[in-house]
């Protein structure tokens, strides 16, 4: 057919387009699909061939058409991306109130979202405020100082650096609505995310001031409804060091730093509690200086934290850590010296299930499945004992078994303890933070060891190197979990690793405290060198094998111990040596009353204790020794106290440290029939106290009450060798036990009285109650008590 003629007739014409029409009718399906399909061919050609672009993906511009904060660019390279700073407005009136204004900013991305999603840098933000020049001095200075420790580049520089330079911010000009609302938008180096990191340093001042502005903006938008509570939650971290003059303010009831209080409050509230760092103090005139830098190490060491890991680290919210909570200190009912029972020495239920089989171990060759440091195996103590009460009727066999752990990872003993708040080191150590190193971090006071021998509480490590016991103390609060034997029986962990174990946790520990309320950045500063070792946690130190070894290592770093043991131990008692100070539980005074109130696994229980007695009297000149008596109302206290002054006189002790039992309301007391009534008053153990020194009179022997801890129910009988012109000398003069150690050796030649310190202090001393003036007494709430 010729369609393309032009001279055809239109019938010819409508006879093409009616044969077009049918045939489109005919085959319009295939031909739809064919055309269909040549196209998709031909997309996907062009989609693989043609060159790739970045996928722009435009940021999200929130609702403000006018940005408050000016968005500057700096001269950058030409060849390179542009930066943008934030300037902050000057000379702008703090705002207080008003409607939420959420603020976002011209982000001007050059790359794609994924890459500066990975990438983040830090902006550290210091505001202060300042009336006579000092703070704002220091601001700057400090600002310097960080940018150089931090290693940023100079802010004019658009550095690749985690930490963008600092900012200072001058709260007089700053406009808190952007800083104090919702924390700035800001972009670092090529689109990267940035994070806030607030840090504050203010003087108090108790007149009106720009503090007050800002404080009362903080209160205002924590309490406005139309905001988050935590509406600075997204800032990193932020810590707060206070300026104030003693002279005028002396202590921080007085008002000193009072304000740098209230914002660092108010901030734990408005980031959620991202406190980064303990609130610091200081003074111009007398420690300020120390004390910033002081901070400023502690600071510095969070922000490289936050560097490598992103996170404050344990214990700050926002690491995923649940520990800080204002009253934390009253959920931990085990206060290690104070707590129902002495943290000593004492015991659990035995394992029910598990007893008869560990007693059946007992006597046999044991292999041990560690090696030492050395790298030799390390030979266990065969335990041979046939004391036992465990009843095995089975005749003892001399099959070679693998020697078990103490607390396996998998054991309920294990999981309890953890949950206690232990940290489990190796297979047979703990460490546990005691709450009186709480209290004293947060300066509310320390254990009668301060008042009595000068141990600084935060600078003090709970520690046990055995978790095993040789009693079942009625008190003990142990939760009746804790495993139980009258020798060792299980692997034995070499010292050093349980020294470096045990460290570890207790310093992991303490940094758990570091977002905690009232946690104090000198003291903070301070408890990060353990100066004290307190072996008394639970169980039977002198139990473990390597006892002497451990002590070496704690000596050696200066650390001084406080070795307590329950009398029933007297051969590793005999072999032990040099400790700053070595106590033995006297838990009452005659063989009846111990058998109730320690429950002991050995049967000659009594004249092990007898012979314990024995060496501590021959030790008297070589150790500082110690007779612990924890007073329990119906068990040991009654009628007993002439009964304690024959073992004074058997023992002749260089103190006698006498205590009430705090209740604890474990199942292992209360199944002993133990309730609050059995909890003497503080008065009932003066009365007791008393009574004691009386009987000791009597003897002729030379003793008198030294010492009282009231907030602990603690009095401290010493013998008169400790008295000096009239007056006593309980506290310890620890360089000089160093030094002696040092000279002489671990066995050496020399007496408690060659590291005697200084006078008691007058406010320890009796009729004075013992509570260390420097601290702030609270009740259980935290609320602060009036000294009487
Ligand atoms: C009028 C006045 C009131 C003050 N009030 C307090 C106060 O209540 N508590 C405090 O610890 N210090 C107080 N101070 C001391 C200042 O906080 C302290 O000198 C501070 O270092 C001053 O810092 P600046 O020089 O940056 O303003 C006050 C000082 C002045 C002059
Ligand atoms: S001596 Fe140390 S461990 Fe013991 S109660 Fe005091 S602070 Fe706690």
């Amino acid at each position: 057919m010729a369609f393309e003629n032009r001279g055809e007739s239109p019938s010819v014409v409508s006879s093409i387009v009616h044969y077009a029409v049918a045939h489109w009718h005919e085959y319009r399906i295939p031909i739809i699909l064919t055309t269909f399909f040549s196209l998709t061919l031909l997309r996907v050609y062009f989609h693989l061939t043609e060159p790739k672009q970045e996928l722009l993906v435009f940021p999200k511009i929130y609702n403000d058409p006018v940005p408050k904060q000016k968005v500057v660019e700096t001269s950058a390279p030409k060849d390179e991306k542009k930066v943008v700073h934030v300037e902050e407005k000057k000379n702008k009136k703090p705002t207080s109130n008003g409607p939420r204004r959420i603020k976002g900013e011209l982000v001007k991305k050059s790359r794609g979202v994924a890459e500066s999603e990975t990438r983040r840098q830090i902006q550290v933000l210091v505001f202060y405020s300042s009336i006579t020049a000092n703070t704002s001095r220091a601001a700057n200075e400090f600002a310097q100082a960080l940018q150089t420790v931090l290693g940023c580049a100079p802010a004019e520089e658009k550095s690749e650096c985690t930490f963008l330079a600092p900012q200072v911010v001058d709260l007089s000009e700053a406009d808190y609505d952007e800083y104090f609302i919702t924390p700035l938008k800001m972009e670092g180096k090529d689109g990267a995310a940035v994070d806030l990191f607030y840090l504050f340093l203010l003087p108090s001042y108790n007149i009106d001031t720009i503090n007050d502005n800002l404080l009362e903006h903080l209160r205002e938008t924590h309490h406005d409804f139309r905001i988050d509570t935590a509406p600075l939650s997204p800032i990193i971290g932020y810590s707060v060091f206070g300026f104030g003059d003693r002279e005028g303010w002396p202590t921080e009831e007085d008002g000193f730093c009072f304000q740098a209080k209230e914002v660092d409050k108010w901030m734990a509230k408005l980031t959620g509690r991202k406190r980064a760092y303990p609130l610091g103090m200081g003074d111009w005139r007398r420690d300020g200086a120390t004390r910033l830098s002081e901070w400023q190490v502690g600071l510095t060491e969070v922000l490289k934290l936050v560097e490598q890991t992103g996170s404050l680290g344990d214990g700050v919210v926002g690491s995923g850590d649940p520990i800080e909570s204002d009253d934390e200190v009253d959920e931990d009912q085990d206060d290690g010296e104070v707590a129902f029972g002495d943290s000593d020495s004492k015991n659990s239920k035995p394992k029910a299930a598990g007893s008869i089989e560990d007693v059946e171990d007992m006597g046999r060759i044991m292999e041990m499945s560690r090696t030492d440091d050395s790298g030799d195996k390390v030979k266990a103590p065969i335990a041979i004992d046939f004391t036992t009460s465990g009843k095995t009727t089975k005749p003892r066999t001399t099959t070679t078994v693998t020697v078990k752990e103490m607390v396996p990872k998998n054991s309920p003993t294990y999981a309890s303890l953890t949950k206690q708040g232990y940290s489990i080191v190796g297979s047979h150590s703990g460490v546990k933070i005691c709450r009186w190193t709480k209290s004293a971090l947060r300066g509310r006071g320390s254990c009668y060891k301060y008042s009595f021998y000068g141990i600084n509480s935060h600078q003090c490590m709970e520690t046990t190197p055995s978790l095993s016991c040789s009693n079942k103390c009625v008190f003990c609060w142990r939760h009746g979990t804790n495993p139980v034997g009258t020798s060792w029986r299980w692997v034995v962990d070499p010292p050093q690793m349980i020294f470096d174990g045990v460290k570890e946790n207790h310093y992991k520990k303490i940094k758990m405290m570091r977002g905690v309320p009232g946690v104090r950045a000198e003291r903070f500063a301070e408890a990060m060198r353990i100066r004290h070792c307190a072996l008394s946690l639970v169980g039977e130190p002198i139990f473990y094998p390597h006892i002497n070894e451990f002590l070496g290592m704690l000596h050696a770093e200066r650390i001084s111990s406080f070795l307590v043991c329950n009398a029933q131990h007297p051969d590793e008692l005999a072999a032990l040596q040099h400790v700053t100070q070595l106590y033995v539980s006297i838990d009452a005074s005659n063989r009846e009353s111990l058998k109730r109130i320690d429950r002991p696994l050995h049967r000659d229980f009594w004249e092990r204790f007898q012979r314990c007695l024995d060496i501590l009297r021959e030790k008297r000149f070589t150790q500082r020794t110690v007779f612990r008596l924890t007073l329990v109302k119906g068990f040991n206290v009654e009628d007993e106290a002439e009964g304690y002054a024959n073992l004074v006189e058997k023992g002749l002790p260089c103190f006698v440290e006498v205590k009430g039992v705090t209740y604890c309301g474990t199942s292992t007391s209360s199944n002993a029939g133990l309730t609050m009534a059995n909890v003497p008053f503080y008065h009932e153990v003066c009365d007791f106290v008393k009574a004691l020194v009386k009987a000791l009179e009597k003897r002729g022997l030379k003793y008198g009450i030294a010492a009282e801890h009231a907030h602990s129910c603690c009095i401290l009988i010493a013998s008169e060798r400790f008295k000096v012109d009239g007056k006593w000398h309980s506290v310890i003069d620890y360089d000089r036990f160093f030094q002696l150690l040092e000279e002489k050796g671990p066995d050496g030649d020399f007496s408690p009285e060659d590291y005697m310190g200084p006078p008691t202090p007058e406010w320890a001393t009796w009729g004075n109650g013992g509570f260390d003036p420097r601290d702030q007494r609270v009740d259980r709430k935290g609320r602060p008590i009036e000294a009487a």
